[in-house]
């Protein structure tokens, strides 16, 4: 059975290496100041940052899809959360709000498909959806992020394809300085467990937190200095049991007093300088169910 949460041990994940996302130095150098990363990745630098994040995946114990490139693909197509939800029905392909990334999703498509994944369907035009704006509470309850990447027609798109037996929480989300830089709801909370959560608070609407307390959720706080290095996006890969940057000592301080185990990635090249941290960076596709999480 498949699992629609964000932190049931993950048994499927899918992934795009840097080989089939940035590919050489001739592409980054191309597209990265564009794209808006903050500075230009170093290829071999990538590679090994990668080869050790990969590891810790597939240490937990997950069967790891590799994606492959593709013409229509930039550097971002390496922060695979975003082009396709994961949900009980099968998959579906969201139309991207960031115009440069409407590529990933078919190209992502194709290959889960032949991989054995059903799909449900699609986000289509006007509507924006994108995979870091979405995340499971348990297999019933989900929330959304409206916002710069995710808009009012891809909600509504979204409601249609997930059917009235489930929930779905709408959330504002402030606007970025730059229309195309990104903030996804996935930049203000990182689900831990079925009963904890990180979050930015200082971002976080005050309608989101009481709605997340109503259904039990307690929280861990990323203090201020630890925000913009990315100190809000902490992977679960099962109950409890995270990855997330390094050099981010007081959230790491903080998760391990709530009773997290933390294990670390160096992710200056693959994260820091495009914005995606390890939620980013993997679409978990199968976990295990949140009332058997730890199994
Ligand atoms: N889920 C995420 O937060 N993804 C990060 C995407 C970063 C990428 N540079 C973008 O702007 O789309």
């Amino acid at each position: 059975m498949t699992g629609f949460n964000e932190y049931g041990k993950i048994r499927r994940i899918a992934i795009r290496p840097p080989a089939a996302s940035f590919e050489n130095d001739d592409k980054i150098t191309s597209q990265w100041q564009a794209l808006r990363f903050h500075s230009r990745p170093d290829y071999s630098d990538a590679v090994k940052e990668y080869d050790a994040f990969r590891d810790i995946l597939a240490q937990g114990g997950a069967s790891i899809i590799d994606l492959p490139g593709g013409e229509a693909l930039t550097l971002d197509a390496i922060y695979t959360r975003d082009a396709l939800l994961a949900t009980p029905g099968g998959l579906i392909l969201c139309h991207m709000g960031r115009a440069s990334r409407r590529g990933e999703p078919a190209v992502n498509a194709r290959v889960l498909e032949q991989a054995g994944e059903k799909i449900l369907g699609e986000i289509s035009a006007p509507g924006t959806m994108e995979g870091g704006d979405f995340i499971w509470l348990d297999e019933t309850t989900c929330a959304v992020g409206r916002g710069p990447r995710t808009n009012d027609e891809g909600i509504r798109q979204l409601k249609s394809l997930l059917g009235e037996d489930t929930e779905v929480h709408v959330v504002p989300l402030p606007a970025p300085d730059d229309a195309e830089d990104v903030f996804h709801l996935m930049s203000m909370i990182s689900p831990l467990d079925r009963d904890l959560a990180l979050i930015y608070r200082p971002l976080m609407p005050e309608s989101f937190l009481t709605w997340l307390e109503g259904r039990g959720i307690g929280f861990v706080d990323v203090p201020e200095e630890e925000f913009l290095p990315m100190g809000c996006n902490v992977l679960a890969l099962g109950p409890r049991d995270l990855v997330m940057l390094d050099r981010l000592p007081e959230t790491k301080k903080r998760l391990e007093e709530a009773g997290c185990r933390v294990q670390t990635y160096k992710g200056d090249e693959i994260s820091r300088k495009g914005e995606g941290g390890p939620t980013c960076l993997t679409r978990p596709l199968d976990r295990c169910p949140s009332s058997l999480a730890k199994e």
